[in-house]
């Protein structure tokens, strides 16, 4: 068991790591709001960016269960104050002010699902909770977890055009876990230290969708084709690999919540003027015919600064590409319908 006094020094590293590099001092008051914070994801979640010494005050809001996550999270000494927030007549209290908003609120996949099967929950839930952000909080970050990314990332950016607050460079979908296992499987196979691993994910997150870039991989490793298409292949079928485990009760939840905490803090730390933050995202996107994608996007104090292009792609890659574009295009334009219905 961890002693009192190890974590209280491992936050105290973690803090002076975090602090290197910043441009500015004393650290700015940034506030951070988890809509979902009861949940599988949301509770985890909520831990790590109370950990985070960039965050000074940290919103918890959820429709149940909010007041016990809150309370307990509440009493860890680290910067941010924290208040819970329950229902959605707290839902504008909780938004006011905020710097960045994570949604990980709506149902997660059971087995057998896929993530669009989530859509008729989801997109509600994902709606009104954009709604609410366009009136409490229209300049905010807003990182989309809930699923099918691939949609709720179109209704959000319809929802933010209607009520005349779209700003593009603010909307992002967190598709960090597919980086996050790209790096481990890899790592795995290529016998590397996985602390060094770099790998681009592009395209959207579900399924084919997910194109792991293993060419562009680093450090270089000479992995066979048999093997690059097997670890393409888990890559796209982790979330599933997870679902099947649980068998039932759910999907990633803390390997989510870490990472949609690594990517909570690239935005921070961008917010608060660190340079050259790159991370891969799905945001809206001229880089391939497609009006949403993810790629790697250079994070800017107001949002993306820039949305980088995808490399040079092996014919693997080009036909991974070519494979998954049918299907990302029709669940945006599922999203869109459905925001404009
Ligand atoms: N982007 C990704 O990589 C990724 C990874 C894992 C899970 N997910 C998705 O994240 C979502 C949440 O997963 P989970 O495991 O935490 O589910 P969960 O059921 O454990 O938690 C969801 C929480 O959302 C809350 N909620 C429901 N409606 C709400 C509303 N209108 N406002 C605020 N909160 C509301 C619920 O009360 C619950 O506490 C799912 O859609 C799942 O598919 C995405
Ligand atoms: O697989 C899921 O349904 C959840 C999430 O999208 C994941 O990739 O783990």
């Amino acid at each position: 068991m961890m002693k009192p006094s190890m974590l209280r020094s491992a936050v105290s590293r973690c803090s002076q790591l975090s602090r290197r590099g910043y441009a500015t001092n004393p650290v700015p008051e940034r506030k951070v709001v988890v809509l979902g914070a009861a949940g599988g994801i949301g509770q985890p979640l909520s831990l790590l960016m109370k950990l985070n010494p960039l965050v000074s005050s940290l919103s918890l809001y959820d429709i149940a269960g909010t007041p016990g996550v809150a309370a307990a999270v509440s009493h860890i000494n680290t910067r941010s104050e924290v208040v819970g927030y329950q229902g959605e007549e707290q839902l504008g209290k909780a938004l006011e002010g905020a710097d960045i908003v994570i949604i990980p609120a709506g149902v997660p996949r059971k087995p057998g699902m896929t993530r669009d099967d989530l859509f008729n929950i989801n997109a509600g839930i994902v709606k009104g909770l954009c709604s609410a952000i366009a009136k409490y909080c229209p300049h905010a970050l807003v990182n989309m977890i809930s699923n099918p990314v691939n949609s709720t990332v179109p209704i959000a950016a319809e929802v933010f055009k209607k009520a005349g607050t779209y700003d593009e460079r603010r909307l992002f979908g967190v598709t960090t876990l597919d980086v996050v296992r790209a790096k481990t499987f890899y790592a795995g196979k290529a016998k590397v230290p996985v602390a060094e691993v770099n790998v681009p994910v592009v395209g959207g997150h579900a399924g084919i969708t997910i194109l792991p870039l293993f060419s562009q991989a680093t450090p270089q490793a000479n992995l066979d084709h048999d093997l690059i298409q097997a670890l393409t292949k888990r890559t796209q079928d982790g979330g599933t690999e997870v679902v099947e485990a649980k068998a039932g009760k759910g999907s990633a939840t803390l390997s989510m919540a870490y990472a949609g905490a690594i990517f909570a803090d690239a935005c921070l730390k961008s917010l608060n003027g660190v340079p050259d933050v790159v991370e891969c995202s799905y945001v809206q996107s001229s880089v391939t015919d497609l009006p949403f994608f993810a790629s790697k996007v250079r994070l800017g104090k107001n949002g993306w600064d820039e949305v980088l292009g995808l490399g040079t792609l092996s014919d693997f890659g080009n036909q991974g590409l070519e494979n998954l574009k049918g299907e990302l295009q029709s669940s945006i334009e599922k999203g869109i319908k459905f925001a404009n219905q």
